[in-house]
């Protein structure tokens, strides 16, 4: 069947490809969008996930919205951040600041934040922020160097993938799951589907 509408992912993380995929959602275009990530000065984590979900999103449409061929899109993007209270921790690139973050995160409750954001076909822009919180167990001195040698920190908001190993971690989940991969899949079909979006059309037998 067409769709009636197509869908950008303005993401390059193969986290929300996937959870997408999942949904029956298959974009007809993936667009990484390089933005500094940077928070602002006591910015809070809920309005930096919002700020950058927004930023991917306005950038992908600024990229696009001269371009025929991509005119009638949706446009989906999304940030996750992890906090402790108001602490954001970065998404990690270096060891150092993954061991750093496995011990502050080590026995202890966190909160992920997920900012969405849909541009639709007539321009508007709709978002949410999803809050889910985790606890993880104390983690020994082993837990956290082998799942450092691991590498499955690496480019994660808070320095871990709950879908990977650190999945043994949690002691406690309260909220949606698939917020904390990178996409709540419930709020981002309501918000699809509450836009005019076809969320249905791509679920066939098989
Ligand atoms: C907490 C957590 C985060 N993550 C990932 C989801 C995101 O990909 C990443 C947070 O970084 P983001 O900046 O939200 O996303 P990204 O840079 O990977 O992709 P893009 O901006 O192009 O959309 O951390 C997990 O995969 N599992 C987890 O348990």
């Amino acid at each position: 069947m067409a769709l009636k509408h197509k869908l950008i992912l303005a993401s390059g993380s193969p986290r929300r490809v996937e959870l997408l995929h999942q949904s029956g959602i298959e974009p007809a275009r993936l667009m990484p969008m390089d933005i500094d990530e940077t928070p602002k000065k006591a910015e809070h984590p809920r309005s930096l996930a919002r700020r950058l979900s927004a930023e991917k999103g306005d950038a992908a449409f600024a990229a696009i919205k001269s371009d025929a061929a991509w005119q009638g899109s949706y446009i989906l993007s999304a940030d996750t951040v992890v906090a402790v209270g108001r602490r954001i921790l970065p998404k990690a690139e270096f060891v150092d600041e993954a061991a750093a973050a496995l011990h502050l995160l080590s026995g202890r409750g966190h909160v992920v934040y997920t900012g969405i954001c849909l541009i639709t076909p007539d321009r508007k822009a709709r978002q949410k922020v999803i809050e889910t919180k985790v606890r993880f167990k104390r983690l020994s001195g082993r837990d956290i160097d082998m799942y450092l040698a691991s590498g499955q920190w690496r480019g994660k908001a808070g320095a871990y993938g709950i879908q990977g190993l650190a999945g043994s971690f949690v002691q406690k989940l309260v909220g949606s799951y698939t917020n904390v991969v990178g996409l709540p899949l419930y709020e981002t079909m309501l918000l699809l589907a509450g836009e005019g979006f076809d969320v249905h059309a791509g679920w066939q037998e098989g």
